[in-house]
């Protein structure tokens, strides 16, 4: 029996090799082909841009064509025009060429990643289909690989062996899925490939999760998972909420997700309608190559500070992370105010009071222009009072700007009439004169008087460009004043440290949803409807206000809501489930979906299971079978001993990774580490103004690294101290999740109370040591 099956698997074992070289034999077929296309498509783009030189060199010798005769002037603009619109439409061919180029380059090195076959009912030979990142067609209109967005593939990712279905434009398909092989193909030549029933199956998972992390984060389009797909191809839910454990691939899902969307609605939707909110701009860089390498422009990306901030400009706004800073510290009656206004009720409060304001009670502001009050507030108000008040109030800021608008034509006329607008045409030089006349075009003065006008008006209207501005930006409601007053109504006192704070130009991340919630509603502004699709990632460290804001600004935009509620680092753990309630009440959308992912591939099974064994629900937790060390504990008697011990097991780690993250609670104390660390080991500190991820030894606070990962992690001082509490496990499981390969913790003094729960089995302790334990 035994010799029967050692026969078997030689037999099994040689027939897999004639495969492999009847593979590669198609591999090397493929990518000829590829090249000899490659060919032409460099000559083609070599030729577009060539012309775009040319075409180019034309504009700025035509726009630089300096004529002091006004129709030689209007002509030679016609034609620059003309250029210009040729240079964007020749730019813009160039630039599909190169994407095109740069794809044909990435497929000659590995033109696919699977392969499935088929037979459709009715058939009788199979079919065989080859997916990679890109279809690539002979010329004869063969498919020899398909887009792994493309309709049929999603059977490599979804289905077993046997029936399957899929869906197509024109409804659901199915077919009879005979085989589905994966191979793993470098600089043209198979390195492994093999067949499987799975999904995806582990071996070439392995392989890659094994390998040094990156500066920048990978494509996974190779390898994607069951539950991942389900994400990445879903285009029915309004809302998509992932629930995704530390390392399961919620940021790879959501830039494989914006590529499929890309792909499947490609004539009408594109990279700049939609919009991911990253945690910090050292995220954004690290994301950053992701969709390029998948052929594709990047979506537009911001960070709630950024967003913030470009709306309340002149003032400084709180980031997350100043937040974060800040509550290290801060007093409980000022973390409840915090906690109110960053609830959805609060919202909600602001809708009400919206609701209940009569003109009365507007905070108007004059409108000046320099020392001169052009509109008072008490004209404002009567106007806005005059209006029918069943109107909505953005209605009625609508209206009343209209009112302005005429009012302002008529002070302007009025004002073509003084003195100073006649002496200034007077005094105007030959430059000036011909810049206030270069848009004559075809209008023919007869009578000098009518030139004259013309020119007054010009030059009243640029004067009071300011007001006009004012009038449509609704300058004339004092927002702040009002929402202090909201303040106030709501919770009396609570205005006050918003009003100090405003004094010094600056304003709380907490006010911020609110405030523009307030303006917005009631004058009608602050809305973008030309987003279709808006990604959150890091969901849990938004407040519900925030979320709410969000999406009143994107009112046309489906949600994809990515989170793991297990690493909020402002707040105590939450269920997921009652977060997920709270959510659907708070947003109310039509369709919303959730997803949960519970395998961990980031790090080893070691370091997995240790992290599991932190959190209260941690069973849901599978890790990915990869081997690896055991998390290390370290304790030190005070600092200089763990400086001491951090030196060497830095040194260490740095023998054999890449990228060895230090990682502490506060930005003051990375700083202090690193003045201490820095020139014996040359570490680089990472701040919140840090763009790149350099490889090496890096010290950064945890809220710098949420979504990064390292080949090894130091978690610093994971003391009973600095974490004393469940309050503070959200952190510690952040930074333990941040390793891939290695984990060593901490402490000085006493360990934290939470770690209390990891049995014994789960790490190695450098020194004999008691654990404390709760009762
Ligand atoms: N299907 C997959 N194939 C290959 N690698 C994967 C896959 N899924 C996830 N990974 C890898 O696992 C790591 C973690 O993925 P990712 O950062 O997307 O997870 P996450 O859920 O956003 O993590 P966190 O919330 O902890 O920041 C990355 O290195 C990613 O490339």
């Amino acid at each position: 029996m035994l010799v029967l099956l050692f026969m078997k698997r030689i037999i099994g074992g040689l027939s897999m090799d004639k495969e492999r070289l009847k593979e590669q034999h198609r591999v090397n077929n493929v990518v000829a082909k590829i090249k000899h296309n490659l060919l032409k498509k460099e000559e083609e783009y070599t030729k577009a841009h060539q012309e775009t030189s040319s075409v180019e060199k034309n504009y700025v010798q035509n726009a630089k064509i300096n004529t002091f005769e006004i129709d030689d002037r209007i002509e030679t603009n016609a034609e620059v025009q003309q250029q210009k619109q040729l240079v964007a439409k020749n730019v813009e061919t160039e630039k599909i060429l190169k994407q095109q180029v740069q794809t044909l380059k990435d497929l000659k090195k590995s033109p696919y990643f699977g392969r499935v076959d088929i037979l459709d009912e009715g058939e009788h030979t199979p079919e065989k289909l080859y997916i990679g990142i890109s279809s690539f067609v002979d010329e004869d209109q063969h498919f020899l690989i398909y887009d792994w967005r493309a309709p049929i593939s999603s059977i490599y990712y979804n289905g077993t062996l046997g029936k399957v279905s899929y869906n197509a434009p024109i409804g659901s398909q199915e077919t009879e899925l005979l085989k589905k092989r994966q191979f793993l193909i470098q600089d043209a030549q198979i390195k492994n490939m093999f067949d499987t029933n799975e999904t995806v199956g582990d071996n070439i998972l392995q392989e890659i999760l094994g390998s040094a992390s990156d500066e920048y984060m990978k494509n996974i389009v190779a390898t994607i998972q069951q539950e991942q797909n389900t994400i990445i191809r879903d285009t029915h839910s309004d809302m998509l909420l992932v629930q995704g454990v530390a390392g399961s691939g919620k940021t790879s899902a959501i830039l494989q997700r914006i590529a499929f969307l890309l792909y499947h609605s490609r004539s009408d939707l594109n990279a700049d309608q939609i919009i991911l909110f990253s945690p910090n701009l050292l995220f954004s860089h690290y994301i950053s190559e992701v969709l390029p390498s998948l052929g594709e422009r990047n979506m537009r990306q911001v960070t709630l500070a950024e967003f913030f901030s470009q709306r309340f400009e002149g003032l400084k706004v709180e980031t997350l992370f100043d937040s974060y800073e800040n509550n290290l510290v801060t007093s409980n009656s000022s973390s409840t105010t915090r906690r109110l206004k960053e609830s959805a009720n609060f919202m909600v409060s602001v809708t009400d009071y919206v609701h209940q304001l009569a003109a009365i009670d507007l905070q108007f502001t004059d409108i000046m222009l320099v020392d001169r009050i052009m509109f008072s507030k008490e004209m404002i108000r009567e106007i806005y009072a005059s209006l029918p008040q069943a109107m909505s109030s953005s209605q009625l800021f609508f209206e009343t700007k209209n009112i302005l608008i005429k009012k302002l034509k008529v002070l302007i006329n009025e004002e073509t009439q003084q003195k100073w607008v006649s002496e200034q045409i007077d005094t105007l030089s030959d430059e000036e004169y011909l810049s206030l006349a270069s848009d004559y075009k075809h209008t023919r003065f007869t009578e000098i008087a009518d030139e004259e006008h013309y020119l007054a008006l010009k030059l009243v209207k640029e004067k009071f460009q300011p007001v006009y501005d004012a009038i449509y930006n609704n300058y004339f409601l004092d927002i702040y004043r009002q929402y202090s007053l909201f303040l106030k109504e709501k919770r009396n006192g609570s205005e006050t440290s918003f009003n100090n704070r405003l004094e010094l130009h600056r304003l709380a991340l907490s006010d911020c949803a609110p405030l523009l919630y307030l303006r917005d509603l009631l004058t009608g502004s602050g809305q973008n409807h030309r987003i279709q699709h808006l990604f959150i990632d890091e969901i849990q460290d938004y407040s519900l206000a925030q979320l709410v804001y969000l999406k009143f600004a994107f009112p046309k935009a489906k949600l994809t809501l990515l989170g793991d509620s297990e690493q909020a680092l402002f707040a105590a753990l939450q269920e997921p489930q009652e977060f997920l309630r709270n959510l659907e009440k708070a947003l109310n959308v039509n369709r919303a979906r959730v997803i949960q992912l519970n395998k961990s591939y980031r790090s080893t099974s070691n370091i997995t299971n240790f992290i599991k064994a932190l959190l209260p629900d941690g069973s849901k937790i599978h890790a990915f079978t990869r081997p690896g060390k055991k998390p290390k504990i370290l304790l030190a008697q005070n600092e200089a001993d763990a400086l001491a011990k951090i030196n060497l097991q830095l040194s260490q780690l740095l023998a054999v990774h890449g990228t060895v993250a230090l990682i502490t609670n506060s930005l003051e104390e990375s700083k202090l580490l690193y003045r201490k660390l820095h020139s014996p080991l040359s570490a680089t500190l990472i701040t919140n103004t840090t763009r790149a991820l350099p490889q090496g030894i890096l010290i950064l606070p945890v809220y710098l690294a949420k979504g990064l990962e390292f080949d090894a992690v130091v978690a610093y001082n994971i003391s009973a101290v600095t974490y004393p509490n469940e309050q503070t496990l959200g952190k510690l499981y952040t930074i333990c999740s941040r390793a891939m390969h290695e984990l060593i913790l901490l402490s000085i003094g006493d360990i934290s109370p939470i770690l209390s729960k990891v049995p014994a089995d789960l790490f190695t302790l450098e020194q004999q040591i008691t654990l404390p334990h709760n009762n």
